[in-house]
C-alpha cells in the first residue's frame, strides 16, 4: 500500500516506519518537526516538513494515498492541563483538517493513535478489572479528552462515508527498536515518561528523580499502568491496515494486560541499570488515572495480535540500550 505517516518523525511513527517498510509498503512522512527528529526519518522515504493542519497539501486527491496513520498530536498529559488550547488545536483541530483531506482525497483507510487513558479512573475500585473496549469513558485530562473526542469524530465520520478507521488505544508505549540500520527510541524533549525519565536518572544525567504521589489507593500507594512494548504496538498497526472496511471505524486496545506500579517499575530500572535511583516523593501529578491496565484480548482475537516482549524487564533493558546508544552519538 502507498501510506502517509503523519507525526513519522517521532517515537512510536518512526518504528511503525520502519515494519511497514520491511513489509514492503510504500511510505511517505508528514510531520513538522516540533518533536520529531529529522534522523529518523529513513533515506529513501519522501518527507514533508509540514503542520498537520497543510496535510491537504499532500493527502491530494491525485496522490493516491491507500492510507493514513496519524501519530502527529501534541502527548503530554501534564502540558495538557496548564495549556489545553494547544491540545483542542493539534489534536483535535488537526483531526479535522486531516479528515477534510481523506475525504476529499477519497482515502480508504485511517489508523489513529488513541489513548487507554480515554477511561479514566474506570478500574480504580478493583485494580485486578482490565479495561475492555467498551468500558465507560471519562477522561481525566484534555490530552486524554482531545483523542476521545477524535476517536467520536472516526465513528461519525466512517457512519457517513466509505472510510474504514481503526482507533489504537495505546496503554503505555515503551522499550525500543534495536537494529544495525540505527536504533529508534523515546527521545522526548521534554521528556516526561516515567521509564526515560528514570533511566536518565539511573546514568546519572538527571538531578533527581521525583515519584508523583505514593497515597493512591492501591498496594503500595502508588499508580498502576501496563507498559506495552513499541515494537508490538507497532505490529497492530500493520495487522489492523488489512483489518480495516469502509464504512466501519474498530476500537482496540493494546497493553500486555500487567499493571505495574510505579515503585515496581523503579525497581525493574534498578535490576536492569544497576543504579541505587534514589527517589524523591513529589506530590500528585495532575490530571493522573490511578490504574489503567487493559484487556486487549478483542485484538488477540480479531486482529491476531500477539505481543513478543510482555516482560517489563525486556522493555526497560531496550529502553536501556536505546538510551545509551543515543547519549553516545549526541
Ligand atoms: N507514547 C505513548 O505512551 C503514547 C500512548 C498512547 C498514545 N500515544 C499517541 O501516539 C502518537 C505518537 O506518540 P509518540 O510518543 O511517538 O510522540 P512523539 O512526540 O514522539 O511523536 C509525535 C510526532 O508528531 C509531530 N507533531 C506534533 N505536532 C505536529 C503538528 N502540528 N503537525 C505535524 N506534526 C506534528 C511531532 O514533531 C512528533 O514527531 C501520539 O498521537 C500520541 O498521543 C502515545
Ligand atoms: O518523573 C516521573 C514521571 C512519571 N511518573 C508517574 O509515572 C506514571 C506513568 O506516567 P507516564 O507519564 O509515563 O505515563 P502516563 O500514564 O501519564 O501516560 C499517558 O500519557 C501518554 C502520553 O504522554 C499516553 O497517552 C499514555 O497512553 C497515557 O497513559 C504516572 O503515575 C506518573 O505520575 C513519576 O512518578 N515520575
Amino acid at each position: 500500500m502507498k501510506l502517509l505517516v503523519t507525526g513519522g518523525a517521532g517515537y512510536i511513527g518512526s518504528i511503525v516506519t520502519r515494519q511497514l517498510l520491511a513489509a514492503g509498503h510504500q511510505v511517505e512522512i508528514l510531520d513538522d518537526l516540533s518533536k520529531g527528529f529529522r534522523d529518523n526519518v529513513p533515506d529513501g522515504v519522501p518527507f514533508h516538513q509540514l503542520s498537520i493542519h497543510d496535510v491537504a497539501q499532500v493527502l491530494t486527491p491525485d496522490a493516491g494515498f491507500d492510507g493514513v496513520l496519524h501519530f502527529a498530536a501534541k502527548i503530554a498529559v501534564e502540558e495538557s492541563v496548564s495549556n489545553p488550547g494547544l491540545y483542542w488545536d493539534t489534536n483535535v483541530r488537526g483531526t479535522l483538517d486531516l479528515l477534510d483531506a481523506v475525504r476529499a482525497a477519497g482515502t480508504p483507510r485511517l489508523i489513529f493513535s488513541s489513548t487507554g487513558t480515554v477511561h479514566g479512573n474506570v478500574s480504580g475500585d478493583d485494580p485486578s478489572a482490565k479495561i475492555t473496549e467498551d468500558a465507560p469513558v471519562a477522561p481525566t485530562n484534555p490530552y486524554s479528552s482531545s483523542k476521545l473526542m477524535i476517536d467520536l469524530m472516526l465513528a461519525g465520520e466512517c457512519g457517513g462515508s466509505n472510510l474504514g478507521a481503526v482507533s489504537l488505544r495505546y496503554f503505555n508505549a515503551a522499550g525500543a527498536s534495536l537494529s544495525d540500520a540505527g536504533h529508534l527510541g523515546e527521545r522526548h524533549e521534554p521528556e516526561t515518561h516515567l521509564i526515560p525519565i528514570a533511566l536518565q536518572a539511573a546514568a546519572g544525567d538527571r538531578g533527581e528523580f521525583f515519584l508523583f504521589g505514593d497515597d493512591y489507593d492501591t498496594p503500595d500507594g502508588t499508580c498502576i499502568r501496563d507498559y506495552i512494548h513499541v515494537e508490538d504496538l507497532a505490529t497492530a498497526h500493520l495487522l489492523a491496515l488489512d483489518n480495516t472496511e469502509p464504512g466501519q471505524h474498530k476500537i482496540f486496545n493494546l497493553g500486555n494486560g500487567n499493571g505495574y506500579s510505579n515503585k515496581q517499575v523503579i525497581d525493574v530500572v534498578r535490576e536492569v541499570t544497576g543504579a541505587k535511583l534514589p527517589v524523591t516523593l513529589a506530590p500528585r501529578r495532575d490530571g493522573d488515572a490511578v490504574v489503567v491496565v487493559a484487556s486487549s484480548e478483542k485484538a488477540r482475537r480479531e486482529l491476531g495480535w500477539v505481543p513478543t516482549k510482555p516482560r517489563l524487564s525486556d522493555i526497560i533493558a531496550d529502553a536501556w540500550t536505546f538510551y545509551q546508544y543515543d547519549k553516545g552519538r549526541s
